[in-house]
């Protein structure tokens, strides 16, 4: 299940902090974001330059939007400007408890701007009573306490107790403000026998950190969600976020405090290409070779066979050096069969494998009949070779993109021809056993099951596989070349 998370906050247009911040958190620790914006806020990475505060009742419409319609899964609240605002938000949250809400209580930004007005704190306190968790940063942990900001990790922590006693309310105290040292933050329950857990990390030497408070609780929000504890949920989002701290000097965005870089992970691991779907990486794996597929109509021996004056002895010598062929593409198959891990898979490739062999069988008795099969032309060998070694290697996907061309490239050019011939071509059986039906649906399950393997394989993967289908086509050329260009004189 993805978790649909709202968030609730201002606005950032740089990017960094607030509601933009909270989607691209949410979006990376694996939920559904959505954003009901409290006030728009004209900030960049150096400062606030003034707040507009949006008529009290669209704010409580853009709520009822989103709850009219979206089944809530948890709601992270961030800037909420003033008493008014924050009276919204807690009207709204008694009609509608989203199971999980997690409060950000901004008041300044990093910066020294004010985000909430002082006279709205009494209207943040009743909030707090509608949150499962709080996370002030060192300044907010001290208002909400009543006291200095603490100086030490020990005095923050102290603080942190007092705050959850009074609000009876789970606070996630940070110490990005303290100065020197690891970061540390503590997951405090005064309700839970004053139950503190400490996450600590490594102070990374950066000017990103702008929105990693914001960044934070929508990732706690999401991933607590996802885990369904609230400690496991906090060391995840600790961890993410350090990475994209840690990544955020890539972005190059902003003069001042930079943002982190939300999203470095995913791209470092998933990279930024999109997946393409089985028909359309079938259509451009077609595409790519079809100047090898016009190399091969344009050769003698097709052209011959297409419009039925071939030499017959030319065709005898082609046939007999299919039926050398068949035999070990037969191996070939009968090995993906073998490597295949889907039961359909294995079946299908055994029976193909069969089927091989009884065209073997049939071509060599119609042609030889007793007299020894002839030696295998170099370009046989060639293509035998190849499909003998890449089953040999052992990657079912790769072998099996090497048995395409095999399938394609005669189904395609034995239904084009046949559909020209008549009944008097002198190849018109050779033409009906490649153009027709059952053929042509064995075709379709092949670059089916070889275009769905490529989708779902890793880019190394999918490029090995495209070269193997590559070769086999170049080696289907060269076999359509030899019966005209190489046949032994006699
Ligand atoms: N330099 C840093 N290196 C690593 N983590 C940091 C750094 N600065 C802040 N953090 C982490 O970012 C989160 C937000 O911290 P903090 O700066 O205390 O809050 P806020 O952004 O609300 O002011 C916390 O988890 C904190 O540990
Ligand atoms: C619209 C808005 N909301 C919150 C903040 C504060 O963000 P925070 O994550 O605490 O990080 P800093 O901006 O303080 O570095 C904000 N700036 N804007």
């Amino acid at each position: 299940m993805i978790p649909r998370v709202l968030s609730i906050a201002g606005t950032d247009p740089t990017g960094g902090a607030g509601i933009q911040a909270d989607l691209k958190s949410i979006a990376a620790t694996g939920g559904y974001g959505m954003a009901v914006v409290t006030a728009l806020v004209a900030q960049n990475t150096r400062g606030v330059r003034g707040v507009h505060v949006p008529p009290a009742g669209f704010l409580a419409d853009q709520l009822a939007a989103v709850s009219d319609d979206v089944e809530i899964d948890a709601v992270k609240i961030g800037m909420l400007a003033d008493a008014t605002v924050a009276g919204v938000v807690s009207d709204w949250l008694r009609r509608c408890r989203p199971p999980v809400v997690v409060l950000d209580p901004v008041m300044v930004a990093t910066s020294g701007d004010r985000l909430l007005d002082p006279d709205a704190e009494r209207a943040l306190r009743e909030l707090i009573g509608h949150a499962d968790l709080i996370t002030p940063n060192i300044p907010e942990l001290a208002v909400l306490a009543g006291a200095s900001p603490a100086s030490d990790w020990a005095g923050a922590v102290a603080q942190a107790l007092a705050v959850s006693r009074r609000y009876r309310v789970l606070v996630l105290a940070k110490g990005g403000h303290l100065a020197g040292g690891p970061v540390r933050d503590a997951l405090v329950d005064a309700a839970g026998g004053q139950a503190v857990v400490e996450f600590r990390g490594e102070r990374l030497e950066t000017h990103n950190t702008h929105g990693t408070g914001c960044s934070l609780s929508s990732a706690v929000a999401t991933l607590r969600v996802r885990l369904g504890d609230w400690a496991p949920a906090v060391a995840a989002a600790r961890d993410w976020l350090a990475e994209s701290i840690a990544a955020g000097a890539e972005l190059g965005v902003g003069g001042g405090n930079g943002p982190v870089h939300h999203l470095a992970g995913l791209w470092s691991r998933g990279g930024l290409r999109t997946r393409p779907r089985p028909a359309r990486l079938a259509e451009r794996w077609w595409q790519q070779v079809a100047e090898l597929r016009r190399d091969i109509e344009a050769l003698p021996f097709v052209r011959g066979l297409a419009e039925g004056d071939l030499d017959r002895a030319a065709f005898e010598w082609y046939l007999a050096q299919d039926s050398c062929y068949l035999r070990d593409y037969s191996r070939a198959l009968a090995a993906a069969s073998t490597l295949a891990t889907e039961p359909s898979a294995q079946r299908f490739w055994a029976d193909c494998a069969q089927g091989a062999l009884v065209e073997e069988q049939r071509l060599h008795r119609a042609l030889l009949g007793d007299r020894p099969r002839p030696p295998a032309a170099p370009s046989t060998t060639r293509y035998v070779d190849h499909l003998l070694a890449t089953a040999a290697r052992g990657d079912y996907r790769v072998l099996i993109a090497a048995l395409l061309p095999c399938f394609w490239l005669y189904q395609n050019l034995g239904s084009r021809l046949a559909a020209r011939s008549d009944a008097a071509h002198p190849y018109r059986a050779w033409l009906d056993a490649y153009g027709d039906a059952e053929f042509a649906a064995q075709n379709e399950r092949a670059i089916d099951l070889v275009t769905t393997a490529a989708v779902e394989a890793d880019e190394p993967t999918r490029d090995r596989m495209w070269r193997a289908f590559r070769a086999s086509c170049e080696h289907e050329a060269a076999f359509f070349a030899a019966p005209l260009a190489a046949r032994p004189a006699g």
